[in-house]
């Protein structure tokens, strides 16, 4: 697991004073953005009138599958392969992107590198890591979304509480404010968005905190920020969920599954960042976004659709799944029971959760990843009957869904594994999971909104057709 390559990596260790002069993501940009533009300007102008596919009644009706029409830079994801970063795998970019002692790439640096396609090196992680805890700190944390999460019934869905959360964080928009009063052009509406943006990604570790302490503790925190931690180790502690000085270890994890449950948030939260344009989440933001609405505003539209359970609800769902049907089976290796488990969800007409996907056509890589995560700590999750379930269901759900007929992606998704790990370690409040999520899932949607501003692309407003249009199309070609 230890590897020499990322002791060499391992930027917190070697945090010493540098002679580089240090260069911020924004001054990063700056350099990368006349090329980019350029590039983007010759198309708009010379190709416009060049095909990339055609639109059918299918295209319509199948909820717009296959259609290539959102422009977006990040990652794309093949059918047969799955998510590349900017062209890079999963597996290449925990052995490039600068990561901690275990090889887990930081959040920060897939930020950066999604944000200007270059490697970042450990250096230019670290200062972006200060920058964001600083950013976030509880001094800086809008009193009133403090307010407004505390003032929630207990009761309401922590996806809803994340957000009601991020829309409030819309008074603090630096885009809004200065757009309403007239000071920003064109040409600079990417700098406040990239403002908001990064502001939006350090306050998560607090507001996500706030929604946890909320559920599981009355409110009272369960750990403390430090400037001096990175953003996921400030998730953890916040969260309680390490044995460090910051937090309360309210599950009393041992030094080992301390460091084990901050791998799993740094590969968690390092996987889920992007998956192209068009999955909901990131469809919404940068529709929302489109009509010049605050990275807040766009980002809470986005959670309210990861907050789907055919998007990002299912990481719960899965969850809940597996306990309920533990509860219903003799043993998680009794393949008949599951069968017939199976069939029983089947035949009421729901889908089996953490499986199925719009595009992909093989095994999400991002839930082999996970798995992988699991069966490389033997010890730790042998016991575990839902993790042991888990495993046991990639084995015998696709073939019954192959044998179902209906679904075109019979394997799991990624969020097969997320969930039922971080319960694992003592998250059991079984609606809490795709908040988690939504921490990662802002740093790619908000990177490509910095993006569309700097390309200066209009507002989305496709074309509908009625289905009196359609059958005219249809009938009379
Ligand atoms: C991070 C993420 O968002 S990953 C996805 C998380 N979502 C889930 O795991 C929920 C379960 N999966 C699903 O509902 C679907 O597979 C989706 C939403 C992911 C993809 O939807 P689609 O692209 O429409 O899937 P597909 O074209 O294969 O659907 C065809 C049929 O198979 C069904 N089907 C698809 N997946 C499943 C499943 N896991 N279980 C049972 N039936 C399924 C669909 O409901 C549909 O039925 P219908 O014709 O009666 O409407
Ligand atoms: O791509 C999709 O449609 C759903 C998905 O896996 C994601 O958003 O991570």
């Amino acid at each position: 697991m230890l590897r020499t390559s990322s002791f060499i990596r391992h930027f917190f260790s070697t945090r010493t004073a540098c002679s580089v002069p240090r260069k911020s993501l924004k001054e990063t940009l700056k350099e990368l953005i006349p090329e980019r533009k350029e590039k983007f300007l010759k198309l708009k102008k010379n190709y416009h009138n060049v095909e990339i596919g055609r639109i059918t009644i299918g295209s319509v009706t199948t909820g717009m599958r296959g259609n290539k029409s959102i422009f977006w830079e990040g990652s794309t994801v093949d059918p047969n392969k799955g998510i590349t970063f900017h062209g890079k795998t999963i597996g290449e970019c925990q052995q490039q992107l600068p990561g901690d002692e275990f090889g887990y790439f930081h959040p920060e640096a897939i930020l950066w590198y999604l944000m200007t396609k270059q490697i970042p090196t450990s250096q230019q992680v670290q200062h972006l890591t200060e920058e964001l805890a600083e950013r976030g700190s509880p001094k800086n944390f809008p009193e009133l979304t403090s307010k407004i999460i505390d003032m929630l019934p207990p009761d309401t869905h922590p996806m809803t509480q994340l957000a009601i959360g991020l829309a409030s964080l819309s008074r603090n928009s630096k885009f809004a404010s200065n757009y309403q009063r007239g000071l920003i052009s064109k040409d600079h509406y990417w700098e406040d968005t990239l403002e908001d943006s990064l502001n939006l990604i350090s306050f998560l570790p607090i507001l996500t905190a706030k929604i946890y302490s909320k559920l599981v503790n009355g409110g009272k925190p369960l750990g403390e920020f430090s400037v001096k931690n990175d953003w996921t180790l400030n998730i953890c502690s916040l969260l309680g969920m390490s044995n460090g000085v910051h937090s309360s270890n309210h599950c009393n994890l041992n030094n080992e599954q301390s460091k084990d449950f901050l791998s799993l948030m740094r590969l968690y939260t390092g996987i889920h960042v992007d998956h192209e344009g068009g999955n909901v989440s990131a469809h919404a933001t940068h529709l929302v976004n489109s009509a010049l609405s605050d990275p807040y505003l766009s980002y809470s539209s986005g959670i309210m659709g990861l907050a789907g359970p055919l998007h990002g609800l299912a990481a719960q769902e899965v969850v809940r799944f597996l306990v309920e049907m533990n509860s219903r089976i003799s043993s998680p290796q009794n393949t008949g029971e599951i069968e017939e488990y199976l069939w029983n969800i089947l035949n009421s007409k729901k889908v089996i959760p953490g499986y199925g996907h719009a595009v992909l056509r093989i095994p999400d890589p991002r839930f082999t990843t996970m798995l992988k995560f699991a069966q490389s700590r033997t010890t730790e999750f042998e016991n575990d009957e839902n993790v042991i379930l888990m495993q046991k269901l990639s084995t015998v759900v696709p073939d019954i869904l192959k044998e179902h007929g209906k679904c075109k992606n019979p394997f799991p998704n990624v969020d097969s594994a997320s969930g039922i790990l971080f319960h694992h370690f003592g998250i059991k409040d079984l609606l809490f999971f795709t908040v988690i999520f939504g921490c990662s899932r802002s740093i790619g949607p908000l990177t490509q909104l910095v993006w569309d501003r700097i390309y200066g692309l209009p507002i989305e407003r496709p074309k509908s057709i009625s289905l009196t249009t359609m059958q005219n199309l249809c009938y009379q070609s």
